[in-house]
This record gives C-alpha cells, sequence and structure tokens, in this order.
C-alpha cells in the first residue's frame, strides 16, 4: 500500500481511497514521522484534469499584464487581510537567511461565500470563479477525508465527535476560516542568481494541513530532515506505477500544536534547481491549499489518549512548551485558531495583524 522508493526525503505514499483503521494509522504514522505524505490522487475527489485545468489557469493568470495583477494587489484594502496578489520579492519566507525576498509571484484567495469570491479577482481569474470554487471545494473535502483519519487513529472517543472531531471544526457552513487556495509562480532564471537568493525560503505552514500540487519537470521543493539536511521532494515518486502525480501534504503549526507535536509541521523550501548542462532551466508553477480551522475554533486538548500518553511522557514542561489549554499565555487559556494564527505570524515575522502573510 504504501511505498518509500523513489524519494530521497523518503516520505510515504498512501492510497486512502478506501479509508480503513490501517489506512488511518498509516497515515498518522507518516506525519507524525515526517509532517508530509502523498496522498494517490485517484478516486480522492479531485479529478486530475480540474488540477490541469487550474494550473492551465494560473498561466493564464500570472501571463496578464502587471497592472491587471496590480489591480487586485494583497496591499490593496479591497482584497483584505493576506488575499490577493504577491508581485516578485514581496514575501520574505525566511527573512533571517535571505537578502532578497523569494523569487515567485502568488495569488491568495479566501474563502467563497455562496459560490462568490470575497475579495476582487482579476480578468482571467473572475471569469473562472466557479471552476475556482469548485476545486477549493475539493481540496476542503479532501482535507476533511484526511482529518477523518487523523481523528479515527487518534482514537477519538465517539462520544466526543469521534472520527468528526477535527472536521466538526473545520466546518465552513459554520463560520469563517483563514483557508487559502494559494497559485504560485516560480520564473526561471538563466543563470540562478546569488547562493542565498531562494524561490521560497525555509518555512514551516501555518494553519491545520497543505495540499500541495506539482507538475511534472517542475522540482524545487525541499525538506528539512531529522538530521538538519535538505532532502529533494519529488514531483511524482513512484512515476512507473502513478500516472499522476500523487497530491502532497503536509502538516501546520496549527495541527502540530493542537496535537502536542505529535504530529509534525515540518520546514520546507522551494530552490533553484541546480543548472544541468543541455537542460534549460525551468518555470515552476504550484498550487496550495491551506486548510484552517474556523477562526473561532477553540484548541482545547484532542480528547485522545494517543496525545494524552504523548504528555505524560513528555512532562509538564514540554506540555507549556508546545502546549495548548493551559499552554504559553496561562494555565486557564485556551486559544482560538484566529489567536494562534495571530500569534504564529507575530513571533515569526514579528508582522501586525493587518500585514499581509504566506502559509
Ligand atoms: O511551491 C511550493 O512547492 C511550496 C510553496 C509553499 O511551501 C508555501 O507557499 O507555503
Ligand atoms: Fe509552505
Amino acid at each position: 500500500m504504501s511505498s518509500v522508493n523513489g524519494n530521497e526525503a523518503g516520505i510515504p505514499v498512501i492510497d486512502i481511497s478506501s479509508p480503513s483503521p490501517d489506512v488511518a494509522k498509516e497515515i498518522l504514522h507518516a506525519v507524525a514521522k515526517y509532517g508530509f505524505v502523498f496522498v494517490k490522487n485517484h478516486e480522492v475527489g479531485i479529478p486530475p484534469e480540474d488540477i490541469q485545468g487550474m494550473f492551465d489557469l494560473s498561466r493564464d493568470f500570472f501571463s496578464s499584464p502587471s497592472e491587471v495583477k496590480a489591480e487586485c494587489s494583497i496591499h490593496s484594502s479591497k482584497s483584505g487581510k493576506n488575499r490577493g496578489w504577491l508581485s516578485m520579492h514581496t514575501e520574505t519566507l525566511d527573512p533571517a537567511h535571505q537578502k532578497r525576498g523569494d523569487f515567485k509571484e502568488a495569488f491568495n484567495i479566501g474563502e467563497f461565500v455562496n459560490g462568490k469570491a470575497d475579495q476582487p479577482l482579476p480578468g482571467p481569474l473572475a471569469a473562472e470563479e466557479s471552476r475556482i470554487a469548485n476545486f477549493a471545494n475539493q481540496c476542503h473535502n479532501l482535507c476533511n477525508k484526511l482529518l477523518h483519519l487523523f481523528a479515527s487513529a487518534l482514537e477519538i472517543p465517539s462520544t466526543e465527535g469521534g472520527e468528526d472531531w477535527f472536521s466538526l471544526r473545520h466546518d465552513r457552513t459554520k463560520g469563517p476560516s483563514g483557508s487559502v487556495l494559494r497559485l504560485l509562480y516560480y520564473p526561471s532564471i538563466p543563470n540562478p542568481p546569488d547562493l542565498n537568493d531562494i524561490r521560497a525560503g525555509a518555512h514551516s505552514d501555518y494553519g491545520s494541513l497543505t495540499l500541495l500540487f506539482q507538475l511534472p519537470s517542475q522540482p524545487g521543493l525541499e525538506i528539512l530532515t531529522h538530521d538538519s539536511t535538505w532532502a529533494p521532494v519529488p514531483v511524482n515518486p513512484s512515476p512507473s506505477t502513478l500516472a499522476t502525480p500523487p497530491i502532497l501534504v503536509n502538516i501546520g503549526d496549527l495541527l502540530s500544536y493542537w496535537t502536542n507535536g505529535l504530529l509534525k509541521s515540518t520546514v520546507h523550501r522551494v530552490i533553484f534547481p541546480k543548472p544541468e548542462p543541455g537542460v534549460e532551466s525551468q518555470d515552476r508553477y504550484s498550487i496550495a491549499y491551506f486548510c484552517h480551522p474556523l477562526d473561532e475554533a477553540r484548541l482545547v486538548p484532542v480528547p485522545s489518549k494517543v496525545v494524552e500518553g504523548l504528555r505524560s511522557v513528555e512532562g509538564e514542561g514540554q506540555k507549556i512548551k508546545v502546549g495548548y489549554g493551559g499552554g504559553a499565555g496561562g494555565v486557564d487559556e485556551v486559544l482560538t485558531a484566529k489567536d494562534h494564527l495571530n500569534r504564529r505570524l507575530a513571533a515569526t515575522y514579528g508582522l501586525k495583524e493587518e500585514e499581509p502573510a504566506a502559509a
């Protein structure tokens, strides 16, 4: 069912099309160890042609004139917080190590209300609003399937909500959340610039989990491994058996915090691939769906013996360090998802609440 062959980072490839307690354990084990997992893309609700359609749209959008993109800049008050277009070098994901901002453009799309984007969209995206809404919906549904599997493997009692424990807290019909669909474009540069220049600086994501869609022949993603080395993440870890690249899933800081560090939020980055003789440098397009809980979801301890066992083994010190419900802010404090996001931004980037943030 799973395979670690064909990818140096060793990220397992798992088939979740027939969910079972074994599949749940397998996927929990993968995200507890690597923070990343590949999910085979068949019968998981996101048809490959829909993914391709989004990449076509992304290409159209990023090739539009700057004035068209700038109309919906992330800096415009009309776009709303963390939404809209980021021009080249706007975002610096690893400010401590970067002289220049990331070599990328991005467009962040927040939640849809009754199928309509809650922000202005530039022409090429506005024309395909329903396609984008449908795609975001498919992504969210897949995230909920994964959240069911995590809750199942964590053995949350049915009296507490059982397998629905996480997904109820991500139920978009109940209120707003920080979820974002992000189109990314990393233009190729014939002679990669300075050694310190990078397509996306080292960072971890902020939310619950992220889905990442990549295209064949456009590598560049790397994860930081346990021994503090960078390992490349392939686009398709088993090209001989998988006709379409699997969907890459990674855990964000919030879900790691919520599970007291059991699920790992792994640092990753996107580099310029090493130039190879005779191989032309490639643009890279990727699409990320950052799934967040409802803003008002309270990050109370997960009612799971698996997570509780971890707390008692690691003791009170650890609980306070990573902790929830009695964590950093005070004994009785329970953060909401929105508080967590705001703290995460402030701690990492010294950002004020109003400034744009990435993941
Ligand atoms: O483009 C990629 O492959 C990764 C992007 C990413 O990690 C992010 O935007 O958080
Ligand atoms: Fe990321």
